[in-house]
């Protein structure tokens, strides 16, 4: 039985009350770890290792020297790829198949990106006119913020964790990490990696725990935080905005969703077919950027729900490292539940149940697992339950239209605003679509394509603030004017 502790200057340690909760496989619910519960103590002590790290040697490095180690921590990752790739899914149930192509190299990448980012990015000068003629130089210089609280979420644990700690950490900053309950080990694991890399103690802490009343709430009320960082639901984000107002500290959140996906008549439908059975279904459908609404314009409708539900009644669930496998669990069975009772509502509120709606009862030790259908709807109201409020399982409203104006009428009512989805064939439309959809990210015949480069975030309530690239400045640094009498 793995024992996961926290991961504090550069050591790992246990937790002073000796609390710990079970981390469950939500493959067979079976045990795979006990997790040290981080007390108040536990979180101060790496909110002082990560304050203390700042002013040691990693304060010290020069930003060559940072993304020298940056790099060594992605190659780290890529070192002992199949150990994370075995973590990875032990916790989460999703195919190795995915893994290995997503979480994992991305898990990595995060680091690279971000380090040639800070290698490359310049400021800003301006020289200005004074009274007496002499002039004046401004220039512009970029610190680290300082301590970052980073609160990571269960779905992609390693991927969407590093991709906030690598650019806090390229931007000369130190971090305290909480990760999900759920899924706590390669969080824990990188605290290995960090080490041998050369990553000083202090930079990198892991603290292991719940929301409330519990580690991430101990973490984003601590006044040593300087900034919080967190994607997950809506709801979590405006309880931890309310303890960042404490002390004035700045977010960045990457929250809920409720994607559209808009296909015309003239798309390529078996692209749009394959875009959108991977955006309602990968990883079990609890991916943020996924899609939970379609919108099909009306001659291609029934065709395009048919060969939905045949790709759908495709997907074969099963353990993670068997290579037949295409679909995974959801990752508790408190989510399943959720889940489950989004099925049974779209019944009562008169969906037509094209294939799913149900559990799959699976066989052997599986049997225990948090397993349920793909799942296609269509003949909801556009008020109904499962068309306005996010799921996060393998499950998606099929509705038709008949003109660009009602599906993007459709498209924008919700209250989130994070991706969306455009097939056609039609360029002029597919442009005026993506001025219009209220959306962070919007992919016009394609999903998930991702250049880490490019802006990265949601608006309304789907979050705050924009990541990737030079966006990530914004949040992992202070920017400072220096003016110069000449
Ligand atoms: O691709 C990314 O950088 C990213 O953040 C993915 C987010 C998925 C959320 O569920």
């Amino acid at each position: 039985m793995r024992e996961i502790k926290h991961f504090i200057n550069g050591a790992y340690v246990g937790s002073a009350s000796g609390r710990t909760f079970a981390d469950r496989s939500p493959t067979d619910n079976r045990q795979i770890a006990v997790v040290h519960e981080a007390g108040r103590d536990e979180v101060d002590a790496a909110v002082r290792a990560a304050r203390a790290a700042l002013a040691g040697p990693w304060g010290r490095l020069t930003v060559a020297e940072r993304v020298e180690r940056l790099y060594a921590v992605a190659d780290g990752i890529n070192a002992r790829f199949d150990e994370f790739l075995e973590a990875e899914c032990l916790d989460t149930g999703k195919p190795y198949s995915l893994a290995r192509h997503v979480d994992i190299p991305r898990g990595a990448a995060n680091f690279k990106v971000f380090a040639d980012m800070v290698k490359n990015v310049a400021t800003e000068s301006f020289t200005m006119a004074t009274p007496d003629g002499a002039g004046a130089l401004n220039y512009a210089l970029r610190r680290p913020k300082g301590v970052i609280g980073v609160i990571s979420p269960w779905n992609l644990p390693l991927l969407l964790m590093t991709w906030k700690v690598g650019p806090a950490l390229a931007c000369g900053n130190t971090v305290v990490v909480k990760p999900s309950e759920e899924t706590p080990l390669t969080t824990a694991l990188l605290g290995e990696v960090m080490n041998a890399a050369g990553i000083p103690a202090g930079v990198y802490n892991v603290i292991h725990g719940f929301g409330p009343e519990s580690a991430g709430a101990f973490l984003t009320e601590h006044p040593g935080v300087d900034a919080i960082t967190f994607t997950g639901e809506t709801r979590t984000g405006t309880a931890i905005m309310k303890a960042a107002a404490v002390g004035v500290r700045d977010v960045s959140f990457e929250l809920g969703g409720k994607n559209p996906a808009v296909v015309f008549a003239d798309c390529d439908f078996d692209a749009a077919i394959e875009g959108t059975l991977r955006s309602a279904f990968s990883n079990c459908g609890q991916v943020c950027l996924g899609t939970e609404r379609v919108y099909v314009e009306r001659p291609l409708f029934e065709r395009f729900v048919a060969a939905l539900k045949e790709g759908a009644e495709r997907l074969r669930p099963g353990r993670p490292d068997d290579p037949q496998t295409t679909l995974g669990p959801l990752v508790s069975q408190e989510h399943r539940a959720k889940v489950l009772g989004y099925y049974a509502k779209a019944v009562e509120q008169g969906a037509t149940v094209v294939t799913g709606g149900e559990p799959f009862v699976m066989e052997g030790p599986l049997a225990e697992g948090c397993w349920v259908k793909p799942t296609i709807w269509t003949g909801l109201a556009d008020d109904a339950a499962c068309v306005r409020e996010e799921i996060f399982g393998p499950c998606c409203h099929v509705r038709p239209f008949d003109s660009e104006e009602e599906a993007v009428r459709l498209a924008n009512d919700t209250p989130y605003g994070l991706a969306a989805a455009v097939w056609t064939g039609n360029l002029g439309r597919a442009h005026r679509m993506a001025a219009t959809l209220d959306a962070g990210i919007v992919w016009i015949n394609s999903w998930f394509l991702r250049d880490l480069r490019t802006p990265f975030g949601g608006s309304k309530q789907s979050g705050i603030g924009r990541e990737g690239g030079v966006h990530s400045l914004e949040f992992y640094t202070e920017l400072k004017n220096v003016c110069v009498k000449l």
